[in-house]
This record gives C-alpha cells, structure tokens and sequence, in this order.
C-alpha cells in the first residue's frame, strides 16, 4: 500500500512527546513524498530531502528532522505552530529567526556505560530508555564532542580516570558561548559511591584540566533521582568555579553550576532582543527568570523589575545579581505562590514576560495573569500545545500583537515561540 504524505502533522496530531512526523508508526517523511510504510520506503523522496549529518540519526532518540534541508525545517515548524494557533483563534504567521543549524548547542547531558571495561558515552535510543553508545553529536559545540572524546581516552590508560568514570551514570558539559571554559557535573551511579566522600576528585579533575586546558569548573554528586530513591543525601564534592561567565551580546551572565540556561548559544541574544528591546515603564516582572537573561536588561529600563525563580541552582546567581542591580528584586518562590500573594495584594506591573518550562503556566495561573491585567504579557514558550492552552484563557482579554518562532533546537520538532500580548 503506497500513502502520500500530505501534512506536517502526518501521523497524528502533535503533541510534545510524538512531534510532527515522528510519530512510533511513520516518522522521518516528509510532505509530497509517495511512501510505503512498514519498512518504510521512499518511492518518491521531496526536493527537500537531505543527507543527515548524523550517522545516529533515526536511531538515537535526540534528533527527527536532518532528513530535511533547513530551509524546510523552519517551513515545517511553522505551519505546524500556525496549526497549533488557529483553534484558538490565533491565526497569524509566525516571524521566523534562525541561524546555524549545527553545532549550536553548549550544554549537553551525556550517559555512561561500561561496557567490555571501558567507558562510552551515549543517549538513549528513540522511543526507549535502552542505551545508545554515540561516537558524534553534530548539534553540539565542537568543545562539548573534544570533552567526552577526552575522557574515554584517558580513561583508556590511566586508572584514576578509569575508576572515577565508572562510578558515574551520567555527566553533564556546559561552555561559555565562545568555548573558551568548560563545567562539568558528573553524577554518580549508586549511594556507596557518594559514601567514599569523592576520593581524589580533585586530583581526576586536576589531571582532566591537563589534558582539557578550558575545564573551569567540576562538581560530582548524586543523581536527584537516586537520592530520591534511596532517600539518602550527599553534598557532593566540587572542584575549581561554581559557574560560568556567559556572555550575551555587551552583558555577561553568571551561570551558577546547574541553572538553566538556554542551550542555543548562536540565537539567546536574538532572544533577548525580542524579549525585552524597547520595553521600558515603571514595574515589570519575569516569571520563570533563570539567572535574569531579561530580567537584567529590563532593569536598565524599567525602574523596578521583580524577577521570580523556583530552583536553587539558578536563584542563587539571581540574587547575586540583584545585589549589583539596584532596580532588580529577586524572589526564590514558586511562580504560582507569586502570582496568588500577588492577586491578593492588588499589584499590577507594567509588564510581565514569562518563560515557563514545558508544562506552561497552566489554566489557573493563565487565569491569575488575567486577573493581575498588565498592559503587556510577553509569554516565551518551548511548547507550542502548553501554550495555546494558556493562551485560550488569556486571549478574551488580550490582543496578539506579534508572534515569533525563534528556531532554538534546529533538527529537532522541538519549538521556541514568543507572543507579545496587549490588554484590551
Ligand atoms: C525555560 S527556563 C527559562 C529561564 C530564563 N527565562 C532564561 O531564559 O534563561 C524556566 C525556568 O523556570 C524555573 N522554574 C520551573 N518551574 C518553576 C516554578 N514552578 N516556579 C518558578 N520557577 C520555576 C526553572 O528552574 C527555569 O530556570
């Protein structure tokens, strides 16, 4: 039976864990194309159809469009987020920014496996939890790739390395955007290993500065996950900086070890810009606010900015930075907390610019953010279904006034959008 690929969506409708066109049964088409499904041949292949860069792609569970030259990735991406909006009544077409679709990323989470006594390094497969060892990663900053060949190679030969690779489950690198430093978070694989205190960790990380001249800064401690399990805590140990100084366009960032940060290291200054550029006022919020990437410049433009963050890692840099920042309040509170104290205390910014993780805001507090009515609302998402969900209880009340898809996760369905929204 032969199907003719018809729609972005093929497959079924989108939802953040299947993507467009990755759906279990039929993924890795693309629309004109003339298939038969089950094993999937292409009879007649798009125009657009690539050579992938990546000899893991199809297999490993992080990538789903480099079968698709760039130009149709972002095509793709955006009817789909017009498909998504449309519901809602939303129906606009998106601005779409872009830049090099490779080698963007600075942050990468790695698993590790031994196998036959020695260290690899992978993902998981797609669709499963199974184990992948890779041997590439085109999406990643060059310096993220050399690291991880770097520490299978000393842990080929020096028995330090060997022996501290293969108490660890998983380890994570994060660069500044120039690659000129280095952090890394190893997490170790069960309790007993934490119970040995992180013997010698300053003389591995010492020896992996050698071999490694941009490594700055080290941590190991207990997957969260573990801890949970075995309900047992450790400190962990550390070793060099507690962070990274990132810059961003004339202003830099400390990006306390283990804060979010965005990963697409060519386009976060494209953000800010469409964030935050020619906003000024009185009072302005960030919910949501990491370590201030908009909080920081809204502060040089509004009088007062509240900026409100959840977790440890990165609210620690946040209230560094407030105490440089005199117009900058941080508060390390859940954004829900905030916005129901704030309902009550009758308080209403000049703006707010929210950027939540993947869950959104959700009904109730779209609904807090409606009753607070700020003149402005920039909502920053990175899921397209969380935030047509919000937007339902938002848009009786405001108007659209630009939506723009910024292209954070090139050769993934993954998509970065931001909605500028005006009281009416
Ligand atoms: C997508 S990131 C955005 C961070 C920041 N706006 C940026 O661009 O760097 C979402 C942030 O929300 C924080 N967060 C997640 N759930 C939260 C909650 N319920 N309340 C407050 N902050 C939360 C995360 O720790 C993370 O820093």
């Amino acid at each position: 039976m032969t199907t003719r690929i018809t729609t972005p969506l093929y497959g079924g409708t989108f939802t953040p864990e299947s993507g467009p066109n990755t759906s279990p049964d039929l993924p890795f088409v693309l629309p004109g194309e003339l298939i038969t499904p089950d094993p999937l041949t292409i009879l007649e292949p798009s125009p657009h159809r690539v050579t992938p860069n990546c000899v893991h792609f199809t297999v490993c569970g992080g990538c789903h469009y480099q079968h698709a030259d760039y130009p149709t990735q972002l095509t793709l991406k955006s009817q789909i987020l017009q498909q998504i909006l449309a519901p809602i009544g939303l129906q606009a077409t998106p601005t779409v920014h872009s830049a090099d679709p490779y080698a963007y990323r600075n942050r990468i989470r790695l698993r590790a496996e031994q196998i036959d006594g020695l260290t690899h390094f992978g993902y998981s497969r797609r669709n499963s939890n199974e184990f992948l060892p890779i041997r590439m990663c085109p999406i990643a900053a060059p310096l993220l790739w050399r690291a991880a060949e770097t520490l299978t190679r000393l842990a080929e030969s020096e028995p330090l390395i060997t022996r501290w690779l293969a108490r660890i489950s998983e380890l994570e690198f994060f660069i500044s955007p120039n690659e000129e430093r280095l952090q890394i978070q190893f997490f170790l694989r069960n309790a007993e290993d934490a119970n040995q205190k992180g013997q010698n960790f300053a003389a591995f990380c010492d020896r992996l500065k050698a071999a490694l001249p941009e490594l700055a800064g080290a941590s190991a401690q207990m997957d969260p996950e573990l801890s949970r399990r075995t309900r047992r805590t450790w400190p962990g140990v550390t070793w060099g900086t507690a962070g990274l100084s990132y810059a961003v366009g004339e202003r830099k960032y400390w990006v306390s070890r283990g804060a979010f940060f965005q990963v697409n290291r060519f386009l976060v200054e494209t953000l800010v810009q469409i964030v935050t550029a020619n906003r000024s006022g009185t009072l302005a919020w960030d919910l949501f606010a990491g370590v201030g990437l908009f909080a920081r410049p809204l502060s040089e433009t509004f009088q007062h900015v509240v900026a409100v963050e959840g977790a440890e890692a990165a609210a620690v840099a946040l209230s560094n930075l407030s105490v440089q920042t005199p117009s900058l309040q941080a508060v390390h509170s859940p954004t829900f907390d905030f916005l129901r104290a704030a309902v009550l205390q009758r308080e209403r910014p000049d703006l707010i610019v929210l950027d939540p993780p993947r869950a959104g805001l959700g009904t109730e507090g779209s609904a807090l953010l409606a009753r607070i009515a700020p003149p402005e609302i920039v909502y920053v998402s990175c899921d397209p279904v969380t935030l047509a969900r919000d937007l339902a209880v938002l848009l009786p009340h405001y108007r659209a006034t630009a939506v723009h898809l910024v292209d954070l996760f090139p050769q993934t369905f993954h998509i970065e959008t931001v909605v500028t929204l005006e009281r009416i």
